[in-house]
């Protein structure tokens, strides 16, 4: 049964184990299951094979329970087999580490044989080992062992990236409240919270020490009086409800998130509106975002106030060209931020996709804007304008700010626009960070080419450790009239992740933006200062072929380059320490943006 109801969650963490520290022989699972999900938990997680065996030769595998006991799906479904504590692959002692080795295989089969699910592991760096050991293999999940005391936050967070499917959480980390009933402490209430929110699963593990349930102590409640017919309370109820009332007290997911939810961690081609003709679901998608046309409203009739005084109202006519106009939005918000301020306005939307060009002729009609508005069908790096532009606007821009080709396509229109003419945005700033995404980096190594791991990816990040704060890669600023102007950068940038991370792994760059459309009125996706309830961009992520080990205190050096030929643009990557990468992309050789 799951905890509870939350709007939006149909993810696994709904879901609460139980686990058996006892060996049940013979028929006795299915009787423990039974219990179990009477009383209310949704699975076990229970030993595979009696502790106390030994490989010999000729013995039968002393196994839980036969694959009969259980029906296939009640042991795909409601069973999570543990492995022996006993086996250790690592031990010096000869015959311990080759009894170890054969059971483990033994275990494994016979898991496999029932189709169970986990394993369990300790801590991050063996479970780095064991999986680089595995050259990263997408079967290997986590169950992380919840003590009473925790690691550092920053400790935890690296989780969030790799594959964590359980938390199995001890009694003994539970405290008491003042009716006598088990709680968890703070941090470990944010910390389960997080586990919620990220799919984890949770198994409550452990001796009662909660004096609240009828039953005797011990998980399997294997009193005398227990029979089918008299369902007795399971001595972990207590903890159950703890973590149903932990599950229903979170807020359900926002509406847009709910919406978003298949998006995450999908990894989606970033867009290339200048070399493409964007398709009408795009443009729909787009126009949605209210939040991004209000900033650019806001943005545009700040610059109107500022170039018209309130004497020159009725005898000045703003000249304001959208450039990259779609299907409309910014030229309403553009007159819109006319009416609103007073001031007269003619409006050129120059749009280069003929598709976009037939709406925006059957907007202007249906809105009547005729006198106001004319349309240019043309690419704004080669029209030859009329006249010149007091105010240029325009949205070219990308999850990395500038990889849509802003810079060149504005660099084109800047051709027409007054010495003194305001262009919107008037600068932007790509941010990048490095991050944990197991499994990003197992989607992009699905693909088994070198191509997929040089290509940038747009992708609502979930299952991410972002492991040290956004630094600013690269700015570009309009209109920029220098001689020497390019729009070639590269930056170098050092990450000092917090002292007690601990060591962790680096799959690759979170990136984002921010953009000043004028003065204070800002857009963007950068975490610190986004721009809330717009959901115009997910970020952006730069993989790293090989993920790179990052021993605690070491800082990350990586290089970017954003480098300019004559039919595209592209980006370079490097990291420097803790150890050196191969540069990626080199000479754009695998992902570029066309001109
Ligand atoms: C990101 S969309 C934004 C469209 C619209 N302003 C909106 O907010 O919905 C960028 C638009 O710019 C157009 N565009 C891109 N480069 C252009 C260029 N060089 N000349 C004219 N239009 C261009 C694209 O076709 C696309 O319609």
């Amino acid at each position: 049964m799951p905890l509870g109801q939350r709007a939006g969650d149909k993810s696994d963490s709904r879901y609460c184990g139980v686990e058996v520290l006892d060996f049940p022989a013979g028929d006795g699972l299915p009787a423990v299951l039974t219990h179990s999900l009477s009383s209310a938990f949704d699975f076990l997680l229970a030993p595979l094979v009696d502790p106390d065996y030994r490989p010999t030769p000729g013995a039968v595998l002393p196994v839980a329970a036969s694959d009969l006991v259980l029906s296939p799906s009640q042991w795909s479904s409601h069973i999570v087999g543990k492995i022996s504590e006993w086996i250790d692959l690592d031990s010096e002692d000869e015959q311990l580490r080759l009894d170890s080795e054969l059971t483990l295989k033994q275990e494994i089969a016979w898991a496999t044989h029932l189709s169970l699910q986990s394993e369990t592991v300790d801590s991050w760096e063996w479970w780095n080992s064991f999986r680089l050991l595995c050259e990263h293999s997408s079967q290997l999940y986590v169950a992380l062992d919840i003590l009473s005391s925790l690691p550092s936050m920053n400790s935890l967070g690296r989780w969030f990236g790799e594959p964590v499917r359980a938390a199995i959480l001890q009694t003994d980390a539970f405290l008491t409240n003042a009716r006598g009933y088990p709680c968890l402490s703070k941090r470990h209430q944010t910390l389960l919270t997080g586990f919620f929110n990220h799919s984890v699963q949770v198994i409550i593990s452990g001796r009662s020490n909660h004096n609240v349930s009828q039953v005797s102590e011990g998980v399997l409640s294997r009193d005398e009086n227990h029979t089918e017919d008299t369902p007795t309370q399971h001595a972990l109820s207590p903890y159950l409800d703890y973590m149903a009332y932990l599950y229903q007290r979170m807020d359900p997911l926002p509406e847009q998130e709910r919406f978003e939810i298949n998006y995450r961690d999908f990894l989606q081609s970033p867009l290339q509106p200048l070399m493409d003709n964007l398709e009408a679901q795009t443009y729909e998608t787009f126009e949605k975002d209210t939040v991004k046309y209000t900033q650019y409203q806001r943005a545009i009739a700040k610059a109107l106030v500022d170039k018209v005084s309130d004497d020159e109202v009725s005898t000045t006519r703003t000249v304001l060209m959208v450039v990259g106009a779609g299907r409309g939005p910014l030229v309403r918000a553009s007159l819109q931020a006319a009416e609103e301020t007073g001031r007269m306005l003619k409006v050129y939307a120059v749009e280069k996709n003929p598709n976009a060009v037939i709406t925006l002729h059957s907007l202007i009609k249906l809105e009547g804007w005729e006198s106001m508005v004319t349309i240019i069908s043309s690419d704004m790096r080669c029209w030859d304008a009329p006249e010149k532009a007091d105010i240029l606007v325009s949205e070219l821009l990308g999850s990395f700010g500038d990889n849509e080709l802003s810079p060149e396509c504005l660099d084109g229109a800047q051709r027409f626009l007054k010495p003194d003419g305001i262009s919107i945005p008037s600068s932007y700033t790509s941010f990048i960070q490095p991050v944990t995404a197991s499994k990003l980096h197992n989607d992009i190594k699905a693909h088994k080419d070198i191509a997929h791991f040089e290509t940038a990816y747009v992708v609502k990040l979930h299952r991410v450790a972002r492991l040290a704060p956004p630094q600013e890669v690269f700015s570009f600023a309009h209109p920029n009239f220098s001689p020497k102007a390019t729009n070639q950068r590269y930056t170098k940038l050092q990450f000092e992740l917090p002292q007690d991370t601990g060591s962790c792994l680096v799959h690759g760059f979170a990136g984002y933006f921010d953009a000043v459309l004028y003065k204070d009125v800002h857009l963007g996706i950068e975490p610190n200062t986004c721009t809330p309830n717009m959901f115009s961009w997910f970020p952006i992520f730069f993989p790293l072929r090989k993920p790179i080990y990052v021993p605690s205190e070491s800082p990350i050096e990586v290089h970017f380059w954003r480098c300019c030929g004559a039919t595209k643009v592209w980006y370079e990557w490097a990291l420097v320490a803790p150890s050196p990468s191969p540069i990626h992309n080199s000479n754009g050789r695998s992902y570029w943006v066309g001109l």
